[in-house]
């Protein structure tokens, strides 16, 4: 059993002015595989950092299986880290390299042998055992890097943009890759990413990070369909959720820029029991919802915009529109079945009640039992004090 519990964790370097990571709280469970995303400078390394030992915690507690361990030197956290870098040592070969850590622990030479042996097995580079880094690809590299971490037998694994310096196609192999070496190993992982892809692809629960703070945690289905406010939905998903300003009025959003939409009576009585009626709300949806299926369009006739491709990319087996109403612009995505070419007026189906809605001011969406408008959450005002 390891877990690890990140109990309100607050990092501010010297000299710093303000907080690079705030009010972290996060429990994550044995052999859970968390994945921390946000754009650059979020404070995803900087958390990863305060576990692994590499950073001070300034406020807060940090536990392994219970135990506090702030003042723990990393050597002593049972922990095996992966960086970007990969930190391969040039002169020495991958056999080396993967022994590194267990000669400085002190193991015997054949449980050494052993476990070398066994690691390059399950990555498969036993062939390439007495080349140097230099030698090998950058997917062979990265994989010693992995090998590094596997040997040690560390029940935790963190690891911090492992990939970001592979090619794509790479990169989709390796992402695979390590999710499988995570079940076969079952070791409680965190790894640190900027890209929202592998966030989604990899982690059983993914942290959705901006400006030192947690936005969300929660599993990749329940993260792209439920966001709780504005910056994961459109963090979250390519290409990105479409977000449009329009004032609600009976039963209709419009933007006075060329939208017009008629909302569901379910969603329309959500927004009226909250106080919206008349008001402005930010209006979002993604752009495989806007599209062109008969049915839809035939079923609701309020919810259909006569719009303009303004350019059409053909992405196999998806067509992504760029497309404007007047002068709306938005994203549409649709199976590519008929083709679509610029200038071309398509009538495209907004599937309002797949959307979202998100209180202008503070930008939290709008849910059954969100707060009235004008209304401060708890959690919010909470965070204010
Ligand atoms: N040693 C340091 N001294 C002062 N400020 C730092 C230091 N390291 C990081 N920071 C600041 O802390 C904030 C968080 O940085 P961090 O590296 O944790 O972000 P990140 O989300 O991992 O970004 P990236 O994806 O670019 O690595 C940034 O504003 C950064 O400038």
């Amino acid at each position: 059993m390891v877990e690890i519990d990140l109990d309100h964790l607050y990092k501010k370097y010297d000299h710093a002015d303000d907080y690079s990571v705030k009010d972290f709280d996060l429990h994550i469970k044995d052999k859970e595989f968390i994945v921390f995303v946000g754009p650059s400078g979020c404070g995803k390394s900087t958390t990863l950092r305060m576990v692994a030992g590499l950073e001070d915690i300034s406020e807060g507690k940090l536990e392994i299986d219970h135990k506090v361990m702030n003042d723990v030197a990393p050597k002593d956290r049972n922990i095996a880290m992966v960086f970007q870098n990969y930190a391969l040592y040039p002169h020495m070969s991958v056999y080396d390299n993967m022994a590194f850590g267990l000669k400085l622990r002190h193991y015997k030479k054949d449980e050494i042998d052993k476990r070398v042996h066994e690691s390059a097995e399950i990555l498969g580079l036993t062939d390439f055992l007495e080349r140097k880094p230099a030698d090998l690809s950058g997917g062979q590299r990265q994989r010693v890097a992995l090998g590094r971490a596997i040997v040690r037998d560390a029940p935790i694994f963190l690891m911090d943009e492992p990939l970001s310096n592979l090619d794509a196609k790479l990169r989709i192999s390796m992402r695979a890759e390590i999710a499988q070496l995570h079940k076969r190993l079952n070791t409680t992982t965190i790894y640190v990413t900027h890209d929202q892809t592998e966030a989604m692809t990899m982690a059983d629960r993914v942290v959705v990070m901006s400006v030192g703070k947690i936005q969300q945690i929660g599993t990749p289905a329940d993260i792209y369909q439920h966001p709780k406010n504005q910056f994961v939905a459109g963090f979250i998903g390519s290409p990105a959720m479409n977000f449009f300003t329009v004032k609600y009025d009976n039963g209709k959003i419009t933007d006075g820029k060329g939208l017009e939409l008629a909302v569901p009576a379910g969603r329309a009585k959500m927004l009226e029991e909250h106080g919206y009626s008349g008001k402005e709300v930010i209006f979002g949806i993604r752009p495989e919802d806007i599209h062109n299926e008969e049915a839809f369009l035939e079923t609701w006739p309020d919810q259909v915009v006569k719009s303009e491709v303004v350019v059409s990319e053909l992405l196999g087996a998806t067509l992504q529109m760029y497309m404007k109403v007047d002068d709306t612009e938005f994203i549409s995505m649709v199976p590519a079945r008929d083709l679509h070419q610029p200038g071309e007026k398509v009538d495209m189906g907004f599937d309002v009640n797949k959307g979202h809605f998100f209180d202008k001011d503070t930008t939290n969406a709008i849910v059954e039992d969100s707060p009235m408008a004008g209304e401060v959450a708890p959690e919010a005002e909470a965070a204010a004090e």
